[in-house]
């Protein structure tokens, strides 16, 4: 690093100090707070992208939004060169420059971090950063800030591609490094032609009736609602309605994904006249997804099609698929085992996790957060992850993809036997097991990081005596399952319950919140 470079460092971060007795931290998935204290750290983790353009010799995306927190709060992740999360390895660097009080510690860390990585400034393939943001309205300061980060370091551009989707700045960087044409267009380009190529695997058109073809999706009041405008367009046959845009209501409030999946009723703007009508739930930043349907005019109360089920839906759906390649020792002929596996966190219904068992299914537990589902997931060759509130995607290792263009006939002329057999209705597939009652609470407490877990977060092993005290309460439930953990998105400690009824659930959960008031200090607890 040259005397320029560190002082421009020193320079720029000068003009945004760091707030005063606030720790933050890269949580599950990145830096998050109330948006008037994030100026600094979008500032450095603007450096941070930079750097770790340097290191990759590749384009890095940044994504400013707080997905489903309530809007007056803002956040910054880091998309790598894939199109997946940051390295966790350079998570710690991330949270030291974060809380670095002076422009001279923070240059310190800087430059020991950049001998330690070997990141060369020779010029020869600058950083490029690509920023994308949600609609918050404090969106637009923050995308400065993160544009002065990253012009702190000689050389960087910062492209700004405007209100996006976390998945579409995460599919613009991935395409970027391959060559790719990385327009917005050229996403729903993308999406729908795989659609189309979807639909041309099933003869005579759609088995769906016209009913079943209907889907209103609740936009969550975010940037969701005006990218599937978008989408439609180039989507034919697929009758879409679009609520809760955000002309009117505010962002998260009663309305999105994270608020149906954990109250489990309709969003705002959905009501009797939907009853039995397919409906889908985007969050915040639309990385989510769930659908749901409304049973009965005389409640709000709506059937449930979370993560879990999702992600049943595609397991059963490739097994099914991989299975008929085995089928005349295919697979056996070539030496060649596909690894099919499942991954979910303790927040997956238990109802799923035995469904997919019984179908003989590889399943793994990670931690929440989709840094630890992807990661896991990309161990397979067919990686199937999903969160129960529906992040989740496919992953297909690239040795299995040439594999498959290899037996590329074969396959399309036998998987059409398997799309007719199906012409599944939303109400067949949610019926593919029945949900065990769950409930949610958050608990404000004193110090959420007091909170210690293992084994996939389901076991507590700090505060001493926790889990002792939490296995005695689950002890009294049929079926129940409980655990606790801090949320790496909100200063609270999640509880999470399953038991045989709803009371029982509801009960459970309540008993463990009053643990972790015991055992950590309340600041007041809440549901959901
Ligand atoms: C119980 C729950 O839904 N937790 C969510 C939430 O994380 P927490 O660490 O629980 O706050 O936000 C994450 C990011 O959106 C998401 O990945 C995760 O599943
Ligand atoms: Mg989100």
């Amino acid at each position: 690093m040259n005397d320029h470079q560190k002082s421009l460092i020193l320079s720029s971060s000068s003009q945004f100090p760091p707030p005063q007795g606030v720790k933050l931290s890269y949580g599950t998935s990145g830096f998050r707070a109330d948006a008037s204290i994030l100026q600094s750290t979008v500032f450095r983790v603007g450096i941070l992208a930079a750097l770790r353009s340097l290191r990759t010799q590749s384009v890095i995306g940044l994504m400013i939004t707080a997905s489903h927190n309530q809007v007056s709060d803002n956040g910054i992740k880091v998309g790598d060169p894939s199109g997946g999360m940051l390295t966790q390895d350079w998570e710690p660097f991330a949270d030291s420059i974060a809380n670095a009080p002076t422009p001279q510690e923070l240059l310190q860390l800087v430059e020991e971090f950049v001998a330690k990585e070997g990141i060369r400034f020779d010029g020869s393939r600058p950083a490029k950063v690509l920023l994308g943001r949600d609609t918050r309205p404090s969106g637009d300061s923050l995308l400065e800030a993160a544009k002065q980060g990253i012009s702190s370091i000689v050389g960087a551009s910062a492209v700004d591609m405007g209100i996006v989707t976390t998945p579409q700045l995460h599919w613009m960087v991935r395409a970027k490094n391959k060559g790719l044409k990385a327009a917005e267009l050229d996403y729903f380009e993308q999406l729908s032609s795989s659609y189309r190529c979807l639909l041309d695997l099933i003869p005579n058109g759609s088995k769906v009736e016209k009913a079943e073809n209907k889907l209103v999706v609740d936009g969550a009041n975010g940037v969701g609602s005006e990218k599937l405008e978008g989408l439609k367009k180039s989507l034919d046959g697929l009758d879409i309605e679009i609520r809760n845009t955000g002309k009117e209501g505010v962002l998260n409030e009663g309305v999105g994904a994270d608020f149906v999946q954990k109250e489990k009723i309709l969003p705002q703007e959905f009501g009797p006249k939907d009853v039995g009508i397919r409906c889908a739930s985007l969050d915040g930043d639309a990385d989510r997804l769930v659908y749901f349907t409304l049973p009965s005019e005389s409640s709000s109360k709506i059937d449930l099609v979370d993560g879990d089920k999702i992600l049943t839906l595609f397991a059963v759906f490739i097994k099914e698929q991989l299975s008929i390649l085995t089928e005349g020792g295919q697979m056996v002929e070539d030496g060649y085992h596909a690894r099919l596996g499942v991954i979910q966190t303790a927040y997956a219904n238990g109802a799923s996790t035995n469904y997919l068992r019984q179908l003989g299914l590889e399943i793994a537990l990670t931690p929440t957060g989709v840094k630890y589902l992807h990661e896991k997931a990309a161990e397979y060759d067919v990686g199937i992850y999903f969160e129960a509130n529906g992040h989740g995607t496919i992953l297909f290792s690239d040795h299995f993809l040439s594999w498959l263009e290899a037996k590329n006939n074969e396959l399309a002329s036998r998987s059409k036997a398997i799309l007719i057999h199906k012409g599944w209705s939303i109400c067949k597939w949610n019926g593919l097991y029945q949900d065990l009652p769950s409930r949610q609470l958050k608990v404000k407490v004193i110090d959420r990081t007091a909170v210690v877990t293992e084994n996939a977060e389901t076991i507590a092993v700090k505060p001493p005596g926790i889990q002792e005290a939490i296995n005695a309460e689950i002890a009294k439930y049929p079926c129940g399952r409980c655990f606790i953990r801090p949320s790496g998105t909100e200063d609270v400690v999640r509880v999470y319950a399953e038991a045989s009824t709803q009371e029982a659930a509801d009960s459970l959960a309540n008993s463990v919140a009053k643990i972790a008031d015991q055992f950590l200090g309340s600041r007041s607890s809440s549901s959901v």
